[in-house]
């Protein structure tokens, strides 16, 4: 059975902590900043990718601290992601997380995380996020680009108008909610 719970999560609210600046760091907090470029994110990492640190040019609100681990980091941390070469690091990240009842993701370990990254499919202001329950990160990945083929971009057209509508509308929640499943029912 899938028990995950998918929640859409306002990263810019949070402050972030990654663990780790290599390959797994850099793609973590890609995903991460593309989708929420104003979250707060601190990465810390004895050895970090240029890559990233041309990111904290272009993201006053990434903080790169080069240094290994210690769990002062994890101090006024609301969310970690940890991705580091060393499995004992990751894992006492982890349990330091647990203890303070911190979210954690170790990337290439799911039994250790709290929530897992998802693929995300983004049409204006749609966004769909994709999770195969950690059975096949690549299929996540194919299936998005699959959903970005065929979502036509005049979706945004569609939102604003229903947008509009929406905030014209007279009556109460349950007139409103009436009005809107009729003018939408031609989407099915
Ligand atoms: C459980 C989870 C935990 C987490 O990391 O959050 C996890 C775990 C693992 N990933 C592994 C490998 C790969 N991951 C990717 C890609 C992505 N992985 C992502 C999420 C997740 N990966 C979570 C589950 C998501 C779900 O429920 O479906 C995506 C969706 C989001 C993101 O990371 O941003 C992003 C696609 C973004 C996009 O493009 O849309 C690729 C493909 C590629 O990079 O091209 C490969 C190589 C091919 C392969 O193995 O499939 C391995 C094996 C490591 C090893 O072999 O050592 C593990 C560990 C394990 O499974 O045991
Ligand atoms: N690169 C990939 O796509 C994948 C990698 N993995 C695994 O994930 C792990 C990380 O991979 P990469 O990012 O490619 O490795 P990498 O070698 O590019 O980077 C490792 C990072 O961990 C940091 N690190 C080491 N000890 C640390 C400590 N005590 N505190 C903080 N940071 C520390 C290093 O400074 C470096 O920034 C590896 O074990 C790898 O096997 C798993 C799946 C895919």
């Amino acid at each position: 059975m899938n028990t995950l719970f998918p929640i859409f999560v306002k990263a810019e609210n949070l402050h972030v902590l990654i663990v780790g600046g290599g390959y797994v760091g850099l793609e973590k907090l890609t995903a991460l900043l593309a989708n929420s470029p104003e979250a707060r994110v601190t990465l810390v990492a004895p050895d970090i990718r240029d890559e990233i640190r041309e990111m904290a040019r272009q993201f006053p609100k990434l903080q790169l601290i080069q240094e290994s681990y210690h769990e002062i980091y994890l101090s006024s941390k609301d969310l970690v992601i940890v991705g580091t070469n060393d499995k004992a690091v990751n894992r006492q990240v982890q349990s330091d997380c647990k203890r303070q009842r911190i979210l954690v993701n170790v990337a290439d370990t799911p039994e250790l995380c709290d929530f897992y990254l998802s693929s995300v499919v983004k049409k204006g202001d749609l966004k769909i996020a994709i999770s195969t329950n950690g059975k096949s990160p690549t299929f996540a990945k194919r299936f998005r680009e699959v959903l970005e083929d065929i979502l036509p971009d005049s979706l945004q057209e569609t939102l604003d108008n229903l947008t509009a509508i929406r905030n014209q509308l007279k009556g109460d929640f349950v007139q409103k909610m009436e009005k809107l499943n009729e003018i939408t029912k031609v989407l099915r």
